[in-house]
């Protein structure tokens, strides 16, 4: 028997569990529920900050008891000393040590804040770890010394605590565990996922060694915290793991624990956790330190999380295609999830769950320019004006055309192929049908993630499911154009659309406008897509209609 139970209206960052009792509440109100059968286990629990707080569901039970609590003391609470926000800095704002230097200097300039500090690895060292992971499986033990991406990361490091004036005892430990890991790894000739993500990790945990001892050197109390130590519990998906719900509580009792007790900034690893099973350290997915500053945010109920880039905030398209891109003022959750997921290197696409579960603002600003006002996302705003918002392109996608080879009126189709794709654990990104046929795309994070023979052999296996119920037609080297913007106009951007697209020659092989209400995506080939992005741009951000 399932029992479920919703309350609404309830601001609840902290959650405890037990095995028969829950207990959820913040800022002086704490509720806690009971369920009736002893032998009751709690099947799904979820809960978010401020809307519906909580859903319970228990196998063999009824959820029949909720009680609400004294009010708790917590000393952080409704005091002026209150943490008040995330910063995240990426790595492009902390690739040297004048780099930090200026941004502690961006922290201090804003007195009526007390952040909590989410740090990405400097620079380019996460893809500078892989590369010599990679090096270091082929090289042999003698070598690794003279993996050059090791001297790099070592001269970099050691450099950075030199010009920040801080003892470089604090990151000699990792240095030489890195050391020993390239070692081990030129060993065994192998990096695994597992191992991929343990080297990785080495990226964000000295980065926030050496800021988090630079703000003390000048004066201003900060303490640093490996995210896997503190409760960051994620799924074991090595290079791409989820956060589970438990992590939530578990940040927030140490981190509001701490600050309660010494005051100290915390100053977090973006980018970790721990597996929940394996307990190692996983990954939550390149650019994954979006994701830890909105968990953050969401797990202590904070005011607003700003992430701080190399960009004046959220553009109008990637400014690497084109580099008259603007800046895009306001978002919704929605419209940022959905431009993240669709391929904006700017935000990590499940950044936006959090942040909108627990109706947190996102700033996303530019730590080089900190005047540019940035991109605020929210729940909703304006969309009376709004027609496009931003164009988006994700590269190298696989599409596949699937024509049934049974005529028009046979039912079960549809539910064949998307079977076939959850058997195969694969994902689709966009869809169109008819009654006897259908397009779609392939995600390509899910499926580019493996390794090139596993991925040649699973669009293999796709195409041979398949083709016992249809004709199937696979095209590679395809990209999808995603416009994100007020699906409400959708005849008037098409019309634009459609009229760019013929002037430049473009054929459109796929169109699908989905229920997200903020998304319209065209497939075009590979070749054609950034000529179509610059066009599209110029025909709606820089023409009067
Ligand atoms: N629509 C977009 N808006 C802003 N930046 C974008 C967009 N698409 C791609 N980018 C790229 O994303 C980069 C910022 O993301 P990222 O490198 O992950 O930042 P950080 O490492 O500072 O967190 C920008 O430098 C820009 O080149
Ligand atoms: N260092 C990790 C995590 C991250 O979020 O980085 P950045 O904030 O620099 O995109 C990466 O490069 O993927």
């Amino acid at each position: 028997m399932m029992a479920s139970l919703q309350l609404h209206g309830v601001k609840a960052p902290g959650l405890g569990l037990c095995s028969k009792r829950l207990e959820f509440g913040s800022k002086g109100i704490s509720y806690s529920v009971t369920l009736a059968s002893s032998c009751a286990v709690f099947r799904t629990v979820e809960h978010s900050c401020r809307n519906i707080a909580l859903r319970v569901s228990c196998e063999a039970g009824r959820v029949d008891l909720i009680e609400r609590k004294q009010p708790e003391t917590r000393s952080v609470s409704g005091t002026d000393k209150e943490l008040t926000c995330v910063m995240k800095f990426g790595g492009s704002s902390v690739a040297s040590a004048e780099r930090m230097k200026e941004v502690a200097n961006l922290i201090l300039s804003f007195p009526d804040e007390r952040p909590v500090i989410v740090l990405s690895a400097m620079g380019k060292t996460t893809n500078k770890l892989l590369k010599a992971g990679e090096k270091a499986v082929t090289c042999g033990v003698t070598n690794v010394e003279s993996i050059e991406e090791l001297s790099f990361i070592k001269e970099l490091h050691l450099r950075t605590a030199r010009e920040l004036g801080v003892d470089p005892t604090v990151i000699a430990k990792h240095l030489e565990g890195l050391h020993q890991l390239l070692k081990g790894i030129s060993m065994m000739k192998e990096l695994t996922l597992r191992t991929r993500d343990y080297l990785v990790s080495f990226g964000e945990c000295m980065s926030t060694r050496l800021f988090s001892a630079y703000l003390n050197k000048i004066g201003h109390k900060a303490r640093q915290y490996d995210a896997f130590e503190i409760g960051f519990i994620t799924t074991d998906d090595f290079t791409n793991a989820d956060i589970l719900e438990a992590t939530y509580p578990a940040v927030s009792k140490t981190l509001l624990g701490n600050w309660s007790k010494e005051n100290a900034v915390p100053v977090v690893t973006g980018f970790l956790g721990k597996g929940w099973r394996s307990c190692a350290i996983t990954t939550l997915g390149r650019g994954g330190s979006d994701l830890t500053a909105t968990t953050i945010g969401k797990a202590l109920g904070l005011r607003e999380i700003q992430v701080w880039k190399d960009v004046d905030g959220v553009l109008t398209c990637d400014p690497n295609i084109y580099a008259g891109a603007q800046s895009v003022p306001y978002l919704t959750f929605d419209e940022a999830a959905e431009l993240a997921y669709f391929g904006a290197q700017v935000l990590h696409p499940l950044s936006m769950r959090p942040a909108r579960d627990g109706d947190i603002p996102v700033r996303v600003k530019n730590s080089y320019n900190p005047i540019a006002p940035g991109t605020v996302i929210t729940r909703s705003r304006d969309m009376s004006k709004a027609v496009l918002t931003s164009i988006v392109l994700k590269r190298n996608v696989t599409m596949l055309d699937i024509a049934s080879t049974r005529m028009l009126g046979q039912y079960g189709f549809l539910a064949k192929v998307f079977t076939t794709f959850e058997d195969l654990g694969i994902s689709v990104d966009v869809v169109a049908t008819s009654e006897v046929s259908i397009s779609l795309t392939l995600d390509p994070a899910k499926l580019w993630g493996r390794e090139l023979i596993q991925r040649a052999n699973e669009l293999d296996h796709v195409v041979e499911e398949l083709e016992k119920i249809a004709v199937v037609k696979l095209l590679q080297r395809r990209s999808i154009i995603s416009l994100i913007g007020n699906v409400q106009k959708s005849s008037l951007i098409l019309e634009k659309v459609f009229q760019v697209l013929r002037r430049n020659g473009v054929n459109v092989q796929m169109i699908s406008q989905g229920a997200s209400k903020v998304n319209i995506s065209l497939i075009v080939n590979d070749e054609e897509a950034e000529q179509c992005v610059r066009a599209l741009h110029i025909a709606f951000f820089e023409t009067a209609s």
